[in-house]
C-alpha cells in the first residue's frame, strides 16, 4: 500500500485526487491520528499543514504521520510537496525528506515537482510553470514563501545536509534501465538527493518505472499519479457533491484566484471583501461577514474573500494568521448553519479552515477542477473543495456556485 504525507491539506486533495483518477482507491486523512484501520485502500494520503511552520514542528509531525502509515500497513511512501516547490532557505521541504529517508534507512531520494498535467514541467533542473520561470511567476510575490528561483537543486541544497544532484532530461528519455542506472551511480557517488528532469507525462511514467521499489520517493502529485498508473486499477466509486447553496471562501492571493473572484463578482455573484482594520480581531472580522451572508438571498451562492494582489496588500502588517483564522471562524459557523457546500481557495487558508471545522478524514470524490476534487466529511456532512491557489479554470468559482444550483 502507498502511504503519502502531503505538506498541505490542498496538495493532500491533489495528490489523492492523482491516486484516485489512475484507479486506486484512497483514503484521504487530515490528521496523523488515524484510529480505524486502512480498509480496502490501496493508497492512504495524510495532510498535514507542515510547508511554513518551524522545521522542527513539520519534522516530527511528518514522523508522527510516517508512523501513523507504517502502523496502518504502507510499505512504499511518497512525500508529496508542491508544484511549485514552495518552501524557504530553511525548508521544510530538504529537512523533511531527510526525516523520513533516515526513518525508513532510504538511501538516495529521487524528487520532481514535475506535474505536466498542471503546467509544471523541469528542464535542466529549472521549474517551468507554464511558459515562465518559476521565479517570473507571482509565486516571486507569495506572501507566505516567495519563490526567487526556480532552479531546483538549487533551491533545495541550502534546506538539505546531504549533497543534491540533477539526472537531465537526456537520461530519461533513454529509458527507465537508464534512469535506473543514473540513479545507482549518483548515489555511489554519495549523492543524497536526485532531482529529476520531466517535461511530459511519458518522462513521469519512465521515472516511476524507475523508482517503483524505492521505499521513499518525493515531489508534487505529477511523479506519484505515474507511480500509481502501475498498480492494478480497483473498482472505486467517485460521486459528485448534492446540489445546494455554495459558500466560498478566497484567502489565496495567487493570480489564479483572484481572476476566479474577478470572474465571480463579473457575473453578478455576491462578494464581501474581508479587510482588517487596525486591531480587528478574527472574531470581529468574521462576525462582519457572518452578517453580511445572513443578509443574502436564502438559496444564493456567495463569495468572502480577503485576497488581494501584491501591491494593495498592507507590507507593514503580517495579516496572513488573522486572515487564515477569520477563514476558519466563517466556516464553523455556515458549518453550524447547516451549509453543506464549501470551496475555500489557498493551501494555508484550507488548513486552518479543516483544522476549525475539525475534519478528521474525507471521502474523495469527484473533481471541480484538476486537482481539486470534491471531499466529503461525512461527520459534518460537508462537501468541500479545497482549492490551490494556483488551480481551476478561471470560470471554477462561477462554475461550482452554478452547479450548486443545477443538479
Ligand atoms: N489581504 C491579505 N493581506 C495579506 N495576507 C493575506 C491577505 N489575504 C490573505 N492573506 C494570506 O495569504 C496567505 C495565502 O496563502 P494560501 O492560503 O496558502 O494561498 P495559496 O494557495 O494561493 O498559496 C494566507 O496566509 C492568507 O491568510
Ligand atoms: O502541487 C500543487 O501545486 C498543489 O497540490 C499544492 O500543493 C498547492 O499548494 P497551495 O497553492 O498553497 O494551495
Amino acid at each position: 500500500m502507498i502511504g503519502v504525507i502531503a505538506d498541505d491539506v490542498t496538495g493532500a486533495t491533489d495528490v489523492a485526487a492523482a491516486l484516485s483518477r489512475s484507479g486506486l482507491r484512497t483514503l484521504l486523512s487530515l490528521t496523523a491520528d488515524i484510529g480505524e484501520g486502512a480498509g480496502d485502500a490501496d493508497a492512504i494520503v495524510i495532510g498535514l499543514k507542515t510547508r511554513s511552520i518551524a522545521v522542527q514542528d513539520a519534522v516530527a509531525q511528518s514522523l508522527a504521520a510516517l508512523a501513523a502509515l507504517q502502523r496502518l500497513g504502507a510499505d512504499r511512501f511518497y512525500l508529496k510537496y508542491c508544484s511549485t516547490f514552495d518552501s524557504t532557505a530553511e525548508g521544510n521541504i530538504g529537512p523533511v525528506t531527510e526525516a523520513l529517508a533516515a526513518e525508513l534507512g532510504a538511501g538516495i531520494v529521487v524528487t520532481t515537482p514535475a506535474a505536466p498535467l498542471h503546467g509544471r514541467t523541469v528542464y535542466r533542473g529549472h521549474l517551468f510553470v507554464g511558459d515562465a520561470l518559476l521565479h517570473e511567476t507571482h509565486m516571486r510575490e507569495h506572501p507566505v514563501t516567495p519563490m526567487r528561483d526556480s532552479s531546483v537543486p538549487r533551491l533545495l541544497a541550502p534546506q538539505v545536509t546531504g549533497t543534491v544532484d540533477l539526472l537531465p532530461l537526456e537520461t530519461v528519455r533513454d529509458g527507465a534501465e537508464s534512469v535506473r542506472a543514473g540513479i545507482a551511480a549518483a548515489a555511489a557517488s554519495g549523492i543524497a538527493h536526485l532531482v529529476v528532469d520531466a517535461v511530459i507525462e511519458a518522462d513521469l511514467a519512465v521515472i516511476a518505472e524507475a523508482v517503483d521499489g524505492d521505499v521513499l520517493v518525493a515531489g508534487s502529485a505529477g511523479l506519484i499519479g505515474a507511480i500509481a498508473l502501475r498498480r492494478p486499477a480497483s473498482d472505486r466509486v467517485v460521486a459528485g457533491p448534492p446540489s445546494g447553496r455554495t459558500a466560498i471562501l478566497a484567502g489565496s492571493c495567487s493570480r489564479r484566484t483572484l481572476e476566479q473572484i474577478a470572474r465571480f463578482r463579473a457575473s453578478g455573484g455576491e462578494a464581501f471583501q474581508l479587510v482588517a482594520e487596525p486591531g480587528e480581531s478574527a472574531s470581529e472580522l468574521a462576525e462582519s461577514a457572518l452578517a453580511w451572508w445572513d443578509a443574502q438571498p436564502a438559496d444564493a451562492s456567495a463569495l468572502i474573500y480577503s485576497s488581494s494582489p501584491a501591491e494593495e496588500r498592507d507590507a507593514s502588517r503580517d495579516l496572513g494568521a488573522l486572515y487564515e483564522q477569520t477563514a476558519g471562524l466563517i466556516a464553523t459557523q455556515l458549518a453550524d448553519r447547516g451549509l453543506h457546500r464549501m470551496l475555500i481557495a489557498g493551501g494555508e487558508t484550507s488548513g486552518e479552515v479543516v483544522k476549525a471545522l475539525g475534519t478528521r478524514t474525507a471521502v474523495v470524490g469527484e473533481e471541480a477542477a484538476l486537482g481539486a476534487p470534491w471531499i466529503h466529511d461525512t461527520d459534518r456532512d460537508l462537501h468541500l473543495v479545497l482549492k490551490s491557489g494556483n488551480f481551476g479554470d478561471p470560470d471554477l468559482f462561477v462554475d461550482v456556485a452554478r452547479s450548486g444550483e443545477a443538479r
